[in-house]
């Protein structure tokens, strides 16, 4: 298949396309046979890892083909589907996601679903390392033949107690029943996804991502899937999964990096990210916006014009600002209205003023006059400067900065506010140049600027104008480079016969051939297009959005077409969810449906059993996950007067397979991590809201007091930094251990 595909593809790269329709042909054979390369390349690992043997009855009951042919008895499993070259290409492997190969995931013994025989195949690089069969007529279980091996689930229990690499591996080879039923949900609205943590809530998200665009190709291809984590060292940890399973064009971002141009990597304190999450920031925006339509104030501005000086009073700027403000338009695109009025108005004013009679006072000048002092007004660059200062195009970096930069203005915008809470978004450093210190609480905050200033439609297309002007300036290069080169003697007496390339082509049209090469993926299209609609979203850890952060993602999916996965009670951010109804409810009414997954597989139950004692207290409510495993690794505690140096030593000497990290409070991150620089420079050391979905083997809790004081979702903090272990979870603390986990064994 490679073989052939490389051929077709040298081929369709061989052809000359003429006509820009055969040019973006050419173009799509070209970026289908290269993600046929990229999936080829994807499957070659572990490409067939089950096989379905059906029952007679199960076999009887297969509808016949098209041809008139029987259903197979044996159905093989493999990451992509296969078809043989013969006559009737016959099926050598189903793809995971195709409808045939789901009793795999879906059979039991007691609900077997037609399947005589599930056989689980294990191999390396081109090896088969181990096979196991269950037959769930019988409930009979047959043992490895290659490998010491096992019981039902050996290939989950094996893939569940692998050492962790710091990369997120896909599970299409274990997916369980409660995991399936979410990844191939039907639901065509809002599927909030709860689970506690070790779930598989991220492996359910990305292979559901992966499911839809198999299934859903056609519209998803064209619209794109979005998939919303929390931090970057989140998606770079999940960055491989989609990939492996041979889907490369899903846009994965944070919230920080939805405002095209904008990397958001500013830090906001706790209270200023809980401010500019909170629906408060509307009015507050909104009166931002207003404040910059402002009035000149007692006795106005004067402009020179026409040998007179023209007064632009509050009179004329504030019947200009009703005219705009009722149009109901975005700021930026009512300016118009605003200047248009404005100007009738000053052309009104000044044709009294100069072209009254002086006895009576009754207008001496024609309506062609005013028509002609309208225009020359419009065509005076002072004059239309000074109108639209008092409603000048906004950019949404613009009118946030000032708003955090200027107390008055902040003060205006903010009224009824606690001076406490505006202080907290008073900043008075300056912007860095490409906007990185805005932080991801800002970019909502953006977005929603965007809004009211009407900037995207301008900016956008501002952008594209000033793109197509490039590209037809270059086109027209190109041409004067060909007709240049032209042998000179032609110059002066040109010979009629012969062909020159302006001739041929102008430089729109060569301008329009290179548009249709500017090869671009719809997530790379999608990313820089801030009202990108996509076909289908997916919120990861989506208990941590605020009600900000939700208005931007909502204005991304207006079809609510979208799956939603989080966890109430790992809640840490401040202006984060606690309950799902509060969120959807404002967007879909009760158009939304919960599904729950319930078995922990990351966190064994020596550990469960403490994390647990923390859940009941965060929310009571909530019936925690049951581990799957247990690994006889009891937690410990060890107390010592610089739990930062104990940390790091411990895990110096201790030497444990596998992934370690110390987690600890993001008030004492810093100063953690200089203590375990010069203790044994390499370990690793987490703030707690970085290691936000990740997962390692072992996990060293520093100070479990400062977890908890450090934030008003403290105990939540503490929950998350326990269940992020695989293996072990130890604890070293200097002041007292929380009740919960007060009775942890010293150790080690
Ligand atoms: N069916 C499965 N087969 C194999 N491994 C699985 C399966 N389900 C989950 N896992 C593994 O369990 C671990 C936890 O999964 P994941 O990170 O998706 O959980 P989560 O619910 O998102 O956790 P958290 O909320 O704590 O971030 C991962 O290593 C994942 O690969």
């Amino acid at each position: 298949m490679r073989a052939n595909t490389r051929r077709r593809l040298g081929e369709t790269l061989r052809e000359s396309a003429g006509t820009p329709q055969a040019l973006s042909e050419r173009e799509s054979y070209e970026k289908m046979y290269n993600e046929d390369l990229a999936k080829f390349d994807a499957a070659e690992h572990n490409l067939y890892f089950g096989r379905l043997d059906l029952t007679d009855d199960a076999l009887a009951a297969e509808p016949v083909g098209d041809r008139g042919e029987a259903g197979e008895r044996t159905r093989r499993i493999g990451r992509i589907g296969i078809l043989d070259d013969d006559e009737f290409d016959t099926t050598l492997l189903l793809d995971w996601r195709a409808p045939l190969a789901r009793p795999f995931y879906l059979a039991t013994p007691a609900a077997p679903e037609g399947v005589d025989r599930r056989r689980h195949v294990r191999t390396r690089s081109r090896a088969v390392r181990g096979v196991s069969d269950e037959y769930l007529q019988s409930g009979r279980i047959d043992g490895d033949r290659a490998e010491v091996n096992v019981v039902n689930e050996s290939a989950l229990v094996d893939a569940l107690n692998t050492a962790r690499t710091g990369e997120m591996t896909d599970i299409v080879e274990t997916i369980q029943r409660e995991q399936d039923e979410i990844i191939r949900s039907t639901h065509r609205g809002v599927l909030v996804v709860q689970g506690g943590p070790g779930t598989g809530k991220t492996a359910v998200a990305l292979h559901r991502a992966a499911y839809l665009l198999y299934t859903h190709r056609d519209v998803l291809s064209r619209s794109g899937v979005l998939i919303i984590g929390p931090n970057d060292d989140f998606l770079r940890y999940i960055g491989q999964v989609l990939p492996s399973l041979g889907e490369t064009g899903v846009l994965l971002s944070t919230i920080g990096d939805l405002f095209p141009d904008v990397h958001a990597a500013g830090v906001d304190t706790r209270t200023a990210a809980s401010i500019k999450g909170d629906q408060r920031m509307l009015a507050v925006l909104r009166s931002a916006v207003r404040g910059r339509q402002s009035l000149p104030g007692r006795g106005g501005v004067t402009v020179p014009f026409d040998g007179y000086e023209l007064v632009v009073d509050n009179e004329v700027v504030s019947a200009a600002r009703s005219a705009a403000r009722a149009t109901r338009r975005a700021h930026n695109l009512a300016q118009r209205t605003f200047v248009r009025v404005a100007l009738d108005e000053l052309a009104a004013r000044h044709a009294r003023h100069i072209g009254s009679s002086e006895l009576d006072g009754t207008p001496l000048l024609t309506s062609g006059d005013l028509e002609d002092i309208r225009r020359e007004l419009e065509l005076d660059d002072a004059v239309v400067t000074t109108v639209t200062g008092f409603w000048p195009q906004l950019t949404p970096q613009g009118v946030l900065r000032d708003l955090y930069a200027d107390p008055t203005y902040l003060r205006r915008s903010t009224r009824g506010w606690s001076d406490e809470d505006r202080a907290a978004l008073h900043r008075t450093a300056a912007p860095a140049a490409d906007d990185a210190d805005l932080s991801p609480a800002d970019v909502p905050l953006l977005d929603e600027l965007a809004e009211l200033i009407g900037y995207r439609t301008d900016e956008a297309d501002r952008i594209e104008r000033a793109r197509w002007r490039q590209r037809l300036s270059e086109a027209q290069d190109a041409l004067d480079i060909l007709t240049g080169s032209a042998p000179q003697d032609l110059e002066d007496d040109l010979d009629p016969e012969i062909l020159m390339a302006y001739d041929l082509i102008d430089a729109e049209q060569l301008a329009q051939r290179q548009e249709h090469t500017q090869y671009r993926t719809t997530a790379e299209r999608a990313y820089t297009d801030r009202t990108w609609t996509f076909g289908h979203v997916i919120v990861d850890e989506a208990q941590e959005l605020s009600s900000m952060a939700w208005r931007m993602v909502m204005r991304r999916i207006p079809n609510r077409w979208m799956t939603v996965i989080g966890d109430t009670a790992q809640t840490g951010d401040a202006a984060g969810s606690t309950s799902w109804a509060d969120v959807f409810t404002p967007y879909v009414a009760n158009r939304w449906r919960l599904s729950e997954l319930t078995v922990n597989y990351r966190t064994p139950s020596e550990i469960t059993a403490y994390a647990n004692r923390l859940l009941a207290r965060i929310s009571p409510e909530q019936q925690p996950p049951t581990s799957l495993r247990s690994n006889g690794i009891e937690p410990f505690a060890v107390r010592a007067d610089d739990a930062a140096r104990a940390a790091a030593e411990l895990v110096a000497a201790a030497r444990w397979p596998g992934l370690t990290t110390i987690i600890t409070a993001d008030t004492s991150v810093a100063a953690v991590r200089a203590t375990v620089a010069t203790a044994a420079p390499d370990i690793d050391v987490h703030a707690i809201t970085a290691s936000k979905g990740l997962e390692f083997d072992n996990v060293v809790v520093v100070e479990p007091a400062d977890l908890i004081d450090g934030s008003p979702r403290g105990l939540s903090d503490l929950y998350v930094a326990l269940t992020r272990a695989t293996q072990r979870a130890v604890v070293v603390h200097e002041k007292d251990l929380p009740e919960d986990l007060a009775d942890l064994p010293a150790g080690p």
